[in-house]
């Protein structure tokens, strides 16, 4: 695992968003086709910024998300495939395919469905972020290391729903749905290259944790420093906990 800090929370999303690009780019030049993961969140603001900038032939590459509310409307300001579609695919030419979790259908067939479209695209580059309590993707502490299956219906804890009321997301904790579609931690393990970006004071811990701790399902995303190919890019706050 690489970190790589820059200065300040948008110099840090345009370094992430400039590798992304890089990474997916070289993989259409080897395969004809890539396979990504994008993440939401404030975290992913300045990425997703640079990354719609970037010179590529979006009608080569296979989006999926990481995770989604469940029973959130997607007119919800908080809608994960809402953030997407308006601060991403909106911008961009039309993608091969854009596989949105849809929150509002059964859940465990949503699951099913994505697992199935997801394990006939292995995924070239994913960008992920974490939480406060130190979550990937909508895996709260303790997180299961050990499922094999690519989608799972997860309960959100209370520390992932205060930040996303504290992130202006949601009027207040109550409002946060209790529960979530979220891509599994094996499946965010089975990314050739892992682009995390993790701006921000409130990331600090979580930062601290995930690269000092022992790999541990109480800090879900420390399991990252087991990863060939994962880099994360930090701003000095993100970054003012580690030793
Ligand atoms: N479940 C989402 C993830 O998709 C996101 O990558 C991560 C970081 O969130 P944020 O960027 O809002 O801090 O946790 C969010 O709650």
């Amino acid at each position: 695992m690489k970190v790589i800090r820059s200065h300040d929370p948008k110099a840090l999303g345009t370094m992430a968003g400039k590798a992304a690009a890089a990474l997916i780019r070289d993989t259409i030049r080897e395969k004809g086709t890539a396979n990504i993961i994008l993440a939401t969140g404030t975290s992913q603001f300045e990425t997703i910024h640079q990354l719609i900038r970037e010179d590529i032939d979006w009608s080569k590459v296979n989006m999926f998300h990481l995770d989604e509310y469940i029973a959130l409307p997607e007119t919800h300001p908080a809608s994960f495939r809402k953030y997407l579609k308006e601060r991403f695919l909106e911008k961009v030419p039309p993608l091969k395919n854009a596989y949105l979790v849809n929150g509002e259908t059964d859940p465990e067939a949503e699951c099913s469905r994505l697992g199935k479209l997801i394990q006939d695209h292995p995924i070239d580059v994913a960008l992920v972020g974490i939480g406060e309590n130190g979550h990937l993707a909508f895996n709260d502490p303790p997180a299961d290391f050990e499922t094999t299956r690519p989608y799972l219906v997860v309960a959100l804890d209370a520390a992932c729903r205060r930040q996303q009321m504290n992130e202006g997301w949601f009027a207040s904790e109550e409002e946060v749905p209790g529960k979530a579609i979220s891509m599994s931690v094996h499946q965010i393990m089975l990314s050739k290259h892992i682009i995390c970006s993790v701006p921000g004071i409130r990331k600090a811990t979580a930062v601290k944790n995930s690269l000092e701790q022992p790999v541990s399902n109480l800090y879900p995303a420390s399991i990252l420093q087991q990863h060939a190919d994962c880099v994360f890019y930090l701003d000095e706050e993100s970054a003012s906990a580690l030793s």
